[in-house]
């Protein structure tokens, strides 16, 4: 165990210091005592420690690992480096668009990768500095794990705790596939080891990393195909979201392979075969090159000891929690991808925020995940608030209306991209259930529509709001105007109608 952060020599509650109360012996200090442990650094578990010692605690966090966890070292924010990467290689690959002479870049990728590590670097301490030195939380470094309810150790060293947060993320987690843990499968957490880039890659699961990752790695010189098991990529958003990607990253040479299971993987010299079927079981094999594995994530609870401290697991194996984080244990909260039903570094820092002030102050407020926009950072990205269509018929019972903007916005065509797509989900009072967007810049657009459905307003209450021409927000606008004309056809409208309503 080693402090990263800790005031030493400072006085604790029971008003000796801490070498003194290691010293003493006296039973009541034995235990280090804070008011709130949080276990894990992440974004959760900053958050939580943020949160605590502004409401006045004594607050220790615990990290195995590096303070910022899965989304500044792993995730995140190396992902969106090496998406940014990828989108540079590819304006100069199609510059001609804009009568550009194209070029086919030179890529140094172990330089492209030092590159990235010195982001995460600076994300590092952006994320995690002020809470590691300033904010008066005690940093160790130590895998923490349960005594009893209301007492850790951290690799033997015995802490007591008032409240604690649980905030120990997720990892990657591995298919059981014959033969493939012997083929030294890539994940999120190794991939960034990288210096030379594989020629050939195969990645498991088309979800949001294994398009973001795929597309990027492609566009740096990969030849990459993604097998993913369910009929269509990003299998959770909706089906023209995931066509419109597929002829995406088809059209920039990846091979997609949906509706095709894995069933054996075996090493050849430096190389990886797979033996895949498709969903009407036939079998065939593939050479692979270097394989992938995106294939989600598992909590990380292992080791824990958790019926020590009385906190269950629901049936997924994530920690179980009620609407304002608290485990089976009154004591024990837990926020981020450990509970988290939506794996999102926005939402666990919400949780950690949540978890400790609810820890705190004996408060109930919520962590409203459903009011959170997720942003998949392909190219085009996607943006995508609260329901799909089909999600929203099942919450209501069918009783939804979707529009759908062709997709043709005037900055697009000044631009040269290609279409995109604005879907918006109301119910029937024309309260917005969800929306989805694709278009070069949906993870700034989407927050309008996230400002709507926090406030379960109506779409076309944006009808009377003047949109910047020309936005990649206008189809936005037009889609709040065509609703509105349409509930109401004498009224007026502020402004033009654009592309999207003209052609109806
Ligand atoms: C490739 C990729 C791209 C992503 N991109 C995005 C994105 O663009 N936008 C977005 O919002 N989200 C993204 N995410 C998701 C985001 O990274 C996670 O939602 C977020 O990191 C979760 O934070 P957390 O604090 O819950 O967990 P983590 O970040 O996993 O932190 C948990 C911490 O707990 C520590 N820990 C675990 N067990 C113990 C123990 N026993 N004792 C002490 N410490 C322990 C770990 O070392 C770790 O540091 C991405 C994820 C991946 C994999
Ligand atoms: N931009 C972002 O916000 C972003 C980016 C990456 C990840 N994330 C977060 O991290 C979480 C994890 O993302 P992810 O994409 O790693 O996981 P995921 O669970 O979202 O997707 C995994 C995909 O792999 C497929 N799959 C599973 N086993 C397979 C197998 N054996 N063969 C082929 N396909 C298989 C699944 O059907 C699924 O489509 C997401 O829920 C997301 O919230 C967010």
């Amino acid at each position: 165990m080693t402090d990263i952060g800790t005031r030493t020599g400072e006085t604790n509650q029971a008003g000796s210091t801490r070498e003194e109360s290691s010293r003493t012996g006296d039973h009541r200090n034995r235990h280090h005592p804070y008011d709130l442990i949080v276990i894990g650094a992440g974004s959760a578990g900053i958050a939580a420690a943020a949160a605590g010692r502004r409401n006045g605690a004594r607050v220790l966090m615990v990290e195995r690992a590096r303070p910022g966890g899965n989304s500044i070292w792993t995730g995140t924010v190396p992902s969106k480096a090496l998406v940014a990467a990828g989108r540079a290689a590819q304006l100069m690959r199609t510059a001609d668009r804009f009568g550009i002479t194209p070029v086919e870049p030179e890529i140094n990728f172990g330089e492209l990768m030092r590159g990235i590590e010195r982001r995460i670097a600076d994300a590092a301490e952006s994320a995690a500095g002020d809470v590691v030195t300033d904010s008066g939380v005690d940093v160790i470094s130590g895998t923490a794990a349960f005594t009893g309810p209301e007492t850790i150790s951290v690799d033997g060293d015995p802490y007591h705790f008032a409240k604690a947060v649980i905030a120990t993320g997720t990892a990657p987690s591995m298919p059981p596939i014959p033969g493939l843990f012997d083929c030294t499968p890539l994940t999120t957490d190794t991939v960034w080891e990288l210096r030379f880039l594989p020629s050939q890659l195969t990645i498991l699961g088309g979800g949001p990393t294994g398009c973001e990752l795929g597309q990027a790695l492609s566009r740096l010189g990969a030849k990459v195909t993604i097998i993913e098991q369910e009929d269509r990529l990003l299998p959770k958003e909706e089906p023209e979201v995931s066509e419109l990607i597929t002829d995406r990253l088809r059209a920039e040479g990846l091979e997609i392979l949906v509706g095709t299971s894995v069933v054996r993987a075996s090493k050849t010299t430096g190389h990886t075969r797979l033996s895949i079927t498709d969903k009407s079981g036939v079998q065939r094999t593939i050479e692979a090159g270097r394989v992938m594995i995106t294939a989600g994530r598992r909590p990380v609870t292992m080791g824990l000891d958790l019926a020590r401290a009385g906190v269950s697991l629901n049936p997924a194996g994530y920690i179980a929690t009620d609407d304002r984080l608290r485990t089976s244990n009154r004591r024990i909260y837990a926020a981020g991808d450990a509970s988290g039903d939506r794996p999102l570094a926005s939402l666990a820092a919400l949780d950690g925020e949540v978890a400790a002030s609810n820890a705190m102050l004996g408060s109930a407020r919520t962590a409203r995940h459903d009011l959170g926009p997720q942003v998949i950072f392909t190219d085009p990205e996607v943006g995508r608030i609260g329901h799909t269509e089909l999600s929203a018929s099942v919450l209501t019972g069918g009783r939804v209306s979707s529009r759908t903007g062709d997709g043709r916005v005037d900055r697009a065509i000044a631009e040269n991209e290609p279409v995109g797509l604005t879907k918006i989900i109301s119910d029937d009072h024309g309260r917005l259930l969800g929306a989805s967007v694709v278009s070069p810049r949906a993870g700034e657009v989407i927050t309008e529509l996230a400002t709507v459905m926090q406030h379960r307003g109506r779409v076309t209450e944006l009808a009377d709001v003047p949109h910047a021409y020309p936005t990649w927000s206008d189809p936005i606008w037009d889609l709040a105007q065509a609703a509105r004309a349409e509930r109401n056809p004498g009224a007026t409208v502020p402004g033009r109608i654009s592309a999207a309503v003209r052609k109806r």
